[in-house]
């Protein structure tokens, strides 16, 4: 998902290397700051009286975890298809409590769902009768976390390989292999893995372990987060297996660690996978579903903040000399200047920005102005010109002088936002400016104006005290 030039740019990693489930996926992003009451007024607009989300704070393998609890309120929902999901979300536009953008991505993950729901069965997408998808906890689910999602301000989304599990599970369509086929048409494209656990340390990958130490194999466990999905080729009674109690005749597996609704959100949300890129995280997110699994920290973590690039700029490191790019346009649609600028410091500029002048013959035009540390000259150069058409650019060596900065956190009604400090030559500090970015994000939270956010800010920033005060 490209970043908007009207919003500032926000990166989430989801972390899917334990598996992923819709549950969790929400849990993570509520613990990341996203308002639960606030998904809660979503819903309660989509489906009246419906559902009630409840927050605990469970252990996970010894990790903290927030925990999404769903209720259904009514005895018995209407069966939902895609089409009369899309329905509902289409026909809430423009209804106050539903934003645009939470429809447009619960559509974009529902729309992945349903494709791959057709494709299993061999029906178009829109034929579709969804199961489990159908019923109104995976809707809270799916439009839950489109919802956290867009309250957190994020742009921009990409997501690691993701743990889908091994072995066969006992679904609505009976005895099924894991990943299951939705799943595993979900992930096309994307990397996937079983997720073994770890072997235990100092032991080679083999299977002449010891006793003595914990039964390295795979094993069969729950789906993440749902009791539909029990590993369930019993017949007969449990046995022991690697000195767990299992259900006698499973096959060997772990179980299923990626769900169909977590895998559809995690593609409908992100675009790039693969390791974590270069991150400043501002929030942490730790989710978790129903399942404990010994061994490992059944978990979906969501770190959310400002790209590598756009960072760079604010780093410590903040050379004193760089170049500054420049090129004078006068026939750019005027519409494209703030992509521009974000483009240029997406890219590691350490700052951009535009100027109107008149040219020749009283001609209306803008100069656009980059900061570029030495070295990235040529790349930025290049992208100034691909994105303006200009056919040329200046550069000049500049030398600064600049108060060396850090960033501390503080929370103002539960929304954390990043301060930077300046510190002037003899340490002292002589500035703590809130972000902008997590101004606006958190007042999007809290229903509140950017100004009331940002003064409120300020005033909490300005009581922070120094170590040894
Ligand atoms: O609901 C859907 S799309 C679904 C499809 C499939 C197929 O592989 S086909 C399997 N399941 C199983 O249902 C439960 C719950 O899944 P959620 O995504 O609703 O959490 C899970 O075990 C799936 O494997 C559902
Ligand atoms: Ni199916």
């Amino acid at each position: 998902m490209a970043p908007t030039s009207s919003a500032p740019a926000r990166l989430a990693y989801i972390d899917a290397t334990a598996g992923i489930a819709g549950d969790m996926l929400l849990a993570a992003l509520i613990d990341a700051g996203a308002d639960l009451d606030g998904v809660q007024r979503v819903l309660d607009a989509l489906v009246p009286d419906s559902v009630r989300f409840t927050r605990s704070s469970v252990d996970r393998g010894g990790q903290r975890a927030v925990k999404i609890d769903v209720d259904v309120l009514v005895e018995d929902p209407p069966h939902r298809t895609w089409a009369s999901i899309r329905q509902l979300l289409e026909c809430s536009r423009g209804n106050a409590e539903v934003p645009a953008r939470t429809i447009d991505l619960s559509l974009a993950v529902f729309g992945r769902l349903a494709e791959a729901e057709g494709a299993t069965h061999g029906v178009p997408a829109d034929e579709v009768h969804f199961h489990e998808v159908g019923a109104l906890d995976s809707l809270a689910d799916v439009i839950g976390a489109c919802e956290a999602w867009r309250q957190l301000g994020i742009t921009e989304g990409a997501g690691s390989v993701i743990a889908v599990g091994s072995g066969r599970i006992r679904a609505a369509h009976g005895d099924i292999p894991v990943p299951v086929p939705a799943v595993a048409r979900l992930a096309l494209g994307w990397p996937t893995v079983a997720g073994e656990l770890l072997p235990p340390r100092g032991h080679a990958p083999s299977h002449d372990h010891d006793h003595a130490h914990p039964h390295p194999h795979p094993h069969p466990v729950e789906a993440p987060d749902s009791d539909a999905a029990l590993p369930a080729h019993a017949q007969g009674g449990p046995h022991e297996h690697g000195g767990r109690r299992v259900p006698a005749g499973v096959a060997p597996g772990i179980g299923e660690l990626a769900t169909p609704t977590g895998v559809a959100l995690l593609r409908g949300l992100t675009s790039t996978s693969g390791p974590q890129p270069s991150l400043l995280t501002e929030a942490l997110g730790v989710g978790a579903g129903t399942k404990d699994t010994p061994g490992r920290p059944n978990v979906v973590r969501v770190l959310v903040g400002r790209s590598g690039a756009a960072f760079a700029a604010d780093a410590h490191d903040t050379p004193a000399a760089a170049l500054q790019l420049e090129a004078n346009v006068d026939d750019l649609d005027p519409r494209l200047w703030p992509g521009v600028v974000d483009a240029l410091l997406e890219h590691g500029a350490l700052d951009a920005w535009l100027t109107p002048i008149i040219m020749k013959h009283g001609r209306p035009a803008v100069t656009v102005h980059a900061l570029v540390r030495e070295g990235a000259e040529t790349e930025l150069s290049a992208l100034l010109m691909d994105r303006t058409g200009s056919l040329g650019v200046r550069r000049h060596r500049v030398e600064r002088v600049i108060r060396t900065r850090e960033f501390t956190e503080i929370e103002v009604q539960g929304q954390r936002i990043a301060v930077k400090i300046a510190r002037d030559a003899g340490g002292a500090v002589v500035r703590r400016e809130p972000e902008f970015r997590d101004v606006v994000a958190a007042a999007r939270v809290l229903g509140v104006s950017e100004r009331a956010m940002l003064d409120l800010a300020k005033e909490s920033a300005t009581g922070l005290t120094e170590p040894g005060d």
